[in-house]
């Protein structure tokens, strides 16, 4: 009995650590922070360049200044050090009309990107699950 308890309170010694680890391990630091952000954009706005279902949208948009606003929003998102400068997510996209289909295609394009720098699929899913929370301040708008 004895060595049962024993046994328990050391796996709760060795867990707790365990735990901590993983709270501090940030979508931002999954990300490769700052630089590995940066380069996922990049990938990104590549494929949204050569995307004909959303190319429409972005015809007349300084591309230099999306690229750094979609990082800076992206850091700031996933919990880096970043304040996002940038417009608010309602603001900007009102008028475009975006439709379901056309949000879809922007989140295929991040999955490719995601896939080109090989991110893990757990790493993946954290950033789309936070991203679809969006979803409503982006279609229909
Ligand atoms: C989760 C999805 C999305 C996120 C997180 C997002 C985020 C952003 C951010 C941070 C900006 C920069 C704002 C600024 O310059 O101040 C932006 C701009 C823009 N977004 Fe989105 N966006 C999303 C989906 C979409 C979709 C689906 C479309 C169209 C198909 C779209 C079209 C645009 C365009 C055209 C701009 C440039 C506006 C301008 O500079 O005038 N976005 N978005």
């Amino acid at each position: 009995m004895q060595k049962h308890v024993v046994a328990i309170i050391l796996a709760i010694v060795l867990w707790q650590p365990l735990c901590q680890a993983q709270v501090g391990n940030s979508l931002y630091q999954q990300l490769g922070e700052r630089a590995g952000i940066n380069e996922l954009m990049t990938t990104f706005v590549l494929e949204i360049a050569e995307d004909e279902r959303v190319i429409e949208h972005f015809r007349n948009v300084d591309i230099e200044r999306f690229h750094h606003m979609l990082g800076e929003h992206l850091c700031e998102l996933t919990g880096g050090p970043c304040t996002y400068t940038g417009a608010d997510m309602v603001e900007v996209h009102r008028g475009m009309a975006i439709t379901r289909s056309e949000f879809n295609a922007i989140v295929e394009n991040l999955i490719k990107a995601m896939e080109h720098h090989q991110l893990p699929t757990a790493t993946q899913n954290r950033l789309l699950s936070t991203l679809a929370e969006l979803h409503g301040e982006i279609v229909g708008q």
